[in-house]
């Protein structure tokens, strides 16, 4: 039987003689999971019949847990021993998984991790009595996908380097020797950059590393503390030998200065919106959103581009626009879009990427706090939104009082999704599309999509 993931403070499920109707029990010191909660977390109860969420447990299977956090009304534990395991068990693909605070998912296969994010965008929906259409998958490779990172750097009181992720809810660093769901280019990169940082004259003085993946480029930007030249050098070196491109973003307070420091200072990672199209190559620099997955973001814009149903001319509004991932591809399809997005910077590289791929004619880019909604949206045919987390409320709460005839919603949290599109049913918007993108696999992170057609009154 297996044994996982090791936890302080180790201590059995309190287990009294009380059973409740709701309490699945296998025998003494076990319980059956009855299924995952949102966040991939196995959902048992024990004999008080006080729920549990248990790290690394799978439905159906029956575990010893131990518990390491109680609350009032709820248990978190870990699996102690599995004393019968689920057929969708599979092995971790990374040593540090349980432990680096990343990924959650990978003892379930592939196909359950994806089920799992499908149900989660259902439960979240039915909780506003909203019923999904039927769910399409835009799904990508399992590993190796993730083509964006920001690495924490430490030196111990040991003098030891630490290079790795910030643990979920903490400010430890969780060293790491393998990260599989990284680009192979940026994996590869890890080594080495530990190799280097322990020859640094100033260790201490580098924060932290941010590296990124283009289509044809990789980049690495260092976030040092104070200027170190000796080490800058050496990092000169480090992106020569390595053929990446390297900039340095130096000093504290609110505006610390951007220097590049390789040879093709003009050169920035830059990526197809869609597969093969050279046209629409979109150039990401310091800072900017970027779709975590490559792959996955070309089936999302194909979805985009399949769903707004273009015809020449036609207005979109393109809410939350980034640098352009989707603004690009829809004035390239024949629309006239005019493109939000609330930071200057990005702004302005969507306008560069447009003048790029011959389409600034057709984009109107304006840089605005979309706190709320920005005036005119109900003359557009189509309004798309991507907003961070915290979803667009106010927004749509506009929107359902005047939108135009439709609306496209992309989304990285369903439970704020659910919530905006019941403001919009609730105006007379029917749900007619959804999707899935499983943008993050092994982790419990799901992207969705939705298409609303206002009724006719
Ligand atoms: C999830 S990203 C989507 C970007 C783009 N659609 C893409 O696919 O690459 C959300 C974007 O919203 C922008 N954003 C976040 N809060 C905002 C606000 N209050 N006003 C305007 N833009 C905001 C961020 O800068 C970011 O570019």
């Amino acid at each position: 039987m297996a044994m996982l993931g090791q936890r302080r403070q180790q201590r059995p499920a309190t287990r009294k003689r009380l059973e409740s109707p709701g309490a699945k029990r296998a025998d003494e010191g076990s319980v059956v999971i009855e299924r995952l909660a949102h966040d991939g977390r196995g959902v048992a109860h024990n004999l008080e019949g006080k729920i549990l969420f248990i790290e690394q447990a799978l439905p159906g299977e029956e575990i010893e847990v131990a518990v390491h956090t109680q609350h009032g009304r709820y248990d978190e534990g870990h699996v102690r021993r599995i004393l019968k395991a689920s057929d969708e068990r599979v092995t971790p693909g990374c040593a540090h998984f349980g432990r680096c605070g990343g990924c959650d998912l990978q003892h379930l296969a592939i196909e359950g991790q994806r089920r799992h994010k499908q149900q989660v965008l259902r439960e979240h929906m039915a909780r506003h009595d909203i019923e999904l259409p039927e769910l399409s998958l835009l799904e990508g490779d399992a590993w190796g996908y993730r083509r964006r990172a920001r690495l924490g750097v430490r030196v111990g009181s040991d003098d030891r380097i630490h290079m790795g992720y910030r643990v979920r809810g903490q400010d430890r660093l969780f060293n790491i020797e393998q990260c599989p769901i990284l680009e192979p280019r940026l994996e590869a990169l890890l080594q080495p950059l530990r190799a280097l940082i322990e020859t640094l004259e100033a260790p201490r003085r580098l924060g932290h590393i941010e590296l990124v993946a283009g289509d044809e480029n990789v980049m690495i930007t260092l976030r040092q503390l104070r200027r170190v030249s000796n080490d800058l050098a050496r990092w000169q070196q480090f992106a020569h030998e390595y053929g990446v491109l390297l900039s340095v973003v130096c000093g504290e307070g609110e505006k610390p200065a951007l220097e590049r420091l390789d040879d093709r200072p003009e050169t920035w990672p830059s990526y197809r919106a869609l597969p093969g199209d050279d046209a629409l190559n979109i150039r990401v620099q310091n800072g900017d959103f970027l779709q975590a997955n490559a792959e996955v973001n070309h089936q999302l814009v194909a979805q985009v581009l399949a769903w707004a149903d273009i015809h020449d001319g036609m207005s979109v509004v393109d809410l939350f626009a980034g640098v352009g991932n989707f603004s690009l591809t829809l004035a390239a399809a024949g629309a006239r879009v005019i493109a939000y997005e609330g930071r200057e910077s990005m702004v302005q590289r969507l306008r560069d990427n447009a003048q790029a791929a011959g389409v600034s004619d057709d984009i109107e880019a304006r840089c605005t706090d979309l706190a709320s909604a920005p005036p005119g949206l109900e003359d557009a045919a189509l309004v798309v939104l991507d907003p961070p987390r915290a979803g667009a409320q106010g927004i749509c709460q506009s929107l359902a009082v005047s939108g135009p005839s439709r609306v496209l919603y992309v989304s990285c949290e369903p439970a704020t999704l659910a919530r905006d599109v019941h403001l919009l049913v609730s105006g007379g918007y029917r749900l007619v599309r959804a999707a899935v993108a499983d943008m993050f696999p092994q982790t419990a992170h799901l992207e969705s999509l939705v298409l609303l057609e206002r009724q006719p009154t």
